[in-house]
């Protein structure tokens, strides 16, 4: 079937690892530098046998999450929507680093995200995600498009619409493995954002996230698993920060991978802790054959939840027309 979005490449076997970096707090030279430190590590394929083709970073890792800290660290990527991405004259020193770090590892890297303040009104700042290529070239950026306003009484208070401002579209980019949608953390309550990015061609949706005492709990793992991966038969992904009570803002940790029948690959605890997972399986034979000239893996669980349980092929858009009235 043709996509008006460009066919996606052919979905292969891949590594993915999720950075549930610890240590964020106000001095942003200290976030970037132990952010990169932990980059390398996970490169590296630290406490793991394997070398991933994807690292994650968590929401909002150069900065405090708060909405009076977005301003404050919010940096000029450069870049103007309709325009190529070109980072050669941006001034983010946060964007400077992932992707030398990107270059430097050769490895796929989605920035979780920063503050951004848009490069010709000063007075709109995003939360924004960037990922970068193993060449170091940004490719995809995200802007937060839902944000996180909520007053759970006695519980917790927050609105990011102080400060910021949503993102106006959904984003998607290809690797040479797979399509991988993009999201941020509240993003995932809504079910419109990761229902287009699947019906795209997206095989993977990633979304950098930072949910809280609260709301973890309850929600985190029924959002991925038992939401926007069986509904899209996707595989799904979020990446946190480490816990960090003396901060302002207490995130729930727990980093996750989910595979597209609702089975939990791989989850982190609440420290810093780097966890990775083969997203689709190496087959043995296969591997052998990594070892030499050809690189194949078979997506076996993507196939058989989508032949088995068809419902991205048994939609009634005829009755469900159209749900924004
Ligand atoms: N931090 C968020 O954007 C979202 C969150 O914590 C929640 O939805 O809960």
């Amino acid at each position: 079937m043709t996509n008006r979005f460009g066919n996606p490449p052919p979905f292969r076997a891949f590594t993915l690892a999720l950075v549930q970096l610890g240590r964020i707090g106000a001095n942003k030279q200290e976030n970037l530098h132990h952010a990169r430190e932990m980059i390398l590590k996970a490169a590296k394929g630290e406490g793991s046998s394997k070398k991933p083709d994807v690292i994650v970073l968590p929401e909002c890792f150069n900065s405090p999450y708060g909405h009076v800290h977005f301003p404050v660290y919010a940096e000029k990527i450069g870049y103007t929507p309709g325009s190529p991405y070109d980072i050669s004259k941006s001034t983010s020193e946060s964007v400077k680093m992932l992707s030398a770090a990107a270059k430097e590892v050769k490895t796929w890297l989605i920035g979780g995200s920063i503050p951004e303040r848009d490069a010709e009104d000063d007075t709109k700042i995003y939360n924004t995600c960037t990922v970068y290529n193993p060449e170091g070239d940004l490719i995809a950026m995200h802007r937060k498009v839902h944000l996180f306003d909520i007053d759970i009484p006695g519980k917790i208070k927050f609105k990011e619409s102080e400060t910021l401002t949503g993102g106006k579209t959904t984003n998607f980019f290809d690797t040479d493995f797979a399509r991988i949608g993009l999201g941020i953390c509240y993003d995932i309550r809504f079910p419109e954002l990761a229902m287009i990015a699947a019906r795209r061609g997206c095989h993977v949706l990633i979304y950098p996230g930072a949910f809280n005492m609260t709301t973890g709990p309850l929600h985190w793992e029924l959002l991925q698993r038992g939401s926007r991966a069986v509904d899209n038969q996707v595989f799904f992904s979020m990446c946190s920060p480490a816990r960090d009570l003396s901060a302002g803002y207490h995130a729930w940790g727990h980093s996750m991978i989910v595979d597209p029948m609702g089975k939990v690959l791989k989850e982190a605890q609440e420290g810093e802790e780097i966890i990775y997972s083969d997203i689709g399986e190496f087959q043995p034979m296969m591997i052998l054959k990594r070892l030499g000239l050809t690189f194949f893996a078979d997506p076996k669980v993507f196939n058989e939840a989508r032949a088995g349980i068809p419902v991205t092929t048994q939609r009634r858009f005829d009755v469900y027309v159209d749900v924004s009235q």
